[in-house]
């Protein structure tokens, strides 16, 4: 079933090694049929190259293997959180790209020096809090997806096609499977541009908003959340 989806996500899971943004079986690449509800995720601990389309596994929206040999991410509870709370994203990666997770272990959110980060993200890239200790005993990838939806609240998901969770490392999103995996390269690059500016000066400002909002504008248009918050004269 959903041997589409799943050719999709398997290379998907792919193009994170061709992009360096992972070692071993570190991190996970998702997508969704929102016609049948059903997830196609990455199976856990399997080695990139020993991996197959077939390898794939089906889940349902309360993590249930649908079809699959193999134990699905141990992930799988966040994305499935993700896409219940953002119904316009269709594919989920979340890595331990190095930059990015610098910023995420080091708790700092990423901030817009530039254009090229302006073009991508609306300001800084977002952080989480760390999770309670509760909230890690009692359902710690379900709460890590509820963590990132408490930081999301009242952005728009296009504003921020990425997240830092706290000591951990980044999630990001998109329409398919393989715009998630484009969004976590575009977030690593920015982590990486964004940490050597920093090293070179700490004290560096922030992009003016006339260029931020110049460049997001541009590259998302008056139709974006922000362009029309724009036009009735909001942030
Ligand atoms: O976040 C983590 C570990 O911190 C995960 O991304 C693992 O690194 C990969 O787990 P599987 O997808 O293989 O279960």
């Amino acid at each position: 079933m959903l041997e589409n989806l799943k050719r999709d996500v398997f290379d998907a899971n792919l193009r994170l090694v061709e992009y360096n943004l992972i070692i071993s079986t570190w991190g996970n690449v998702s997508g969704i049929d929102r016609d049948k509800n059903l997830v196609v995720i990455k199976p856990s601990g399997v080695d990139y190259d020993e991996m197959t389309a077939d390898d794939m596994v089906v889940v349902d929206m309360n993590g249930n293997v649908v079809e699959g040999e193999l134990k699905p991410s141990s992930d799988t509870p966040t994305h499935i959180e993700l896409y219940k709370a953002f119904p316009g994203i269709n594919g989920i990666t979340h890595s331990h790209s190095t930059y990015a997770t610098v910023f995420a272990q080091a708790l700092m959110e990423i901030p817009c020096l530039g254009t090229t980060h302006a073009d991508n993200f609306y300001g800084s890239v977002p952080l989480t809090r760390f999770l309670t200790e509760e909230e890690v005993m009692s359902d710690y990838e379900k709460n890590t997806g509820l963590v990132i939806i408490e930081r999301l609240a009242g952005m728009q998901i296009e504003s921020a096609p990425g997240i830092l969770v706290a000591g951990h490392g980044p999630f990001c999103w998109g329409k398919s499977p393989a715009e998630s995996v484009e969004k976590n390269l575009i977030l690593e690059k920015i982590a990486e541009i964004a940490f050597k500016t920093l090293s070179l000066n700490k004290d560096v400002q922030n992009l003016p908003d006339y260029i931020l909002n110049k460049h997001f504008m541009r590259k998302h248009g008056p139709n974006s959340y922000y362009g029309q918050m724009k036009q009735q004269g909001e942030k």
